[in-house]
């Protein structure tokens, strides 16, 4: 089963929310606190997902805000380096900082994420700073959850969503949920529920749609496609790490993806390394079952690497482990 898109657009992709810096340990295997040296990334979930795509082969643009220090400089100028489109990446002028998100690899199994988010120039990206006419240049809209946790970035995000509707352009919602950003789960799930009702696709892990649900226990998939095909969604793809993902159709067709076997070095990167495949694969005319496979040997790519966006993989690298066919077993 195919997904159709728009075909008559200049950009396969726009993604909106925030770029920032990653620090990833150089020593791991240790607590952050014995780790004395880290390698710096750009980071932040839509902009590794632009990044991810665009190394891909789609052309990417991005809908953001930039601290103007030298964090910020060094995002524009990888991400215009991978091809990404930065002309609608506005420059804070009034001294927001760029986010930072520090990394500790205890284990391959046990790794954290220390983010340093007071304040972050992403989080003041202003409704007056989206563009209709960048838009509605696109086949798709993707949405990062962590955008909508404060004002102004929330209403910036709000009104893209409401002008990519009306462009006929694809609303694709990515939960990206970091509960930190948030004053609390009932606010969270107001603001996830009135964003996935709108979307077209929403993708998230099982964790993250009990976010959107406002639940306190593990809900089941079946619940939530229920609920969400009775509003726009038409595709809901929902993520459980290792076990692989589930793609539900609104028309009925489920299909599920299984993770490749890989040499874990951490398990940050796995969702953006996804989405970031998937979308290529859907938006490259491959069907929702093919595209699950491109997500999920894409994110089996990047675990077994240092970084999230710069690990980004090769169309020839994906086929390959596709190829190999080395599929986990659990679940
Ligand atoms: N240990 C692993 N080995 C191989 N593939 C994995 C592993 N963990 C996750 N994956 C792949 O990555 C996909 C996304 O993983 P997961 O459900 O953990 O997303 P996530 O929580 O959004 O990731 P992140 O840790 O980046 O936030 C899975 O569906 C699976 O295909
Ligand atoms: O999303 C972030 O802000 C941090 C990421 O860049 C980090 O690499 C990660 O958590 C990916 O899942």
């Amino acid at each position: 089963m195919n997904y159709k898109f728009n075909e008559n657009r200049e950009f396969d992709i726009i993604a909106i929310g925030r770029a920032c810096i990653d620090l990833n340990a150089v020593e791991y295997n240790r607590p952050m606190e014995e780790t004395m040296t880290f390698s710096k990334y750009v980071g932040g979930s839509p902009a590794n997902i632009a990044i991810g795509s665009s190394k891909l082969g789609l052309k990417a643009g991005f809908i953001g805000k930039l601290a103007d220090d030298q964090h910020g400089r060094f995002i524009e100028q990888y991400m215009s380096g991978v091809g990404i489109d930065t002309s609608n990446m506005v420059v804070d002028k009034e001294g927001h900082k760029t986010g930072l998100a520090f990394t500790e690899i205890k284990s391959p199994e046990e790794c954290s994420i220390l983010m340093y988010r007071q304040d972050v120039a992403d989080l003041y990206l202003d409704q007056s700073e989206v563009n209709e006419e960048y838009i509605k240049k696109s086949k798709v809209l993707l949405v990062s959850g962590t955008a909508l946790s404060k004002s102004p970035s929330r209403e910036a995000v709000l009104k893209s969503i409401s002008l990519a509707k009306k462009n006929d352009v694809k609303v694709i919602f990515e939960l990206d949920y970091r509960p930190y950003s948030w004053n609390n789960a009932e606010e969270t799930a107001v603001y996830y529920s009135l964003v996935a009702e709108q979307s077209d696709v929403v993708i998230g892990t099982r964790e993250e749609f009990d976010a959107l649900e406002n639940r306190t226990t593990e809900g089941n998939n079946e619940d939530t496609i229920n609920y969400l095909f009775k509003h726009s969604p038409d595709l809901v793809v929902i993520k459980h790490g290792v076990e692989g993902s589930y793609a539900y159709a609104k028309s009925g067709e489920v299909f599920r993806g299984l993770a490749y076997k890989t040499k874990v070095l951490k398990t940050f990167g796995a969702g953006d390394s996804y989405a970031s495949a998937f979308l290529f694969a859907l938006i490259s005319g491959k069907d929702i079952e093919t595209a699950l496979k491109y997500g999920s040997a894409s994110a089996s790519i990047v675990v077994s690497k240092h970084s999230s966006s710069d690990a980004m993989p090769s169309v020839e690298e994906i086929e390959g482990l596709i190829e190999k066919n080395e599929t986990i077993s659990v679940g």
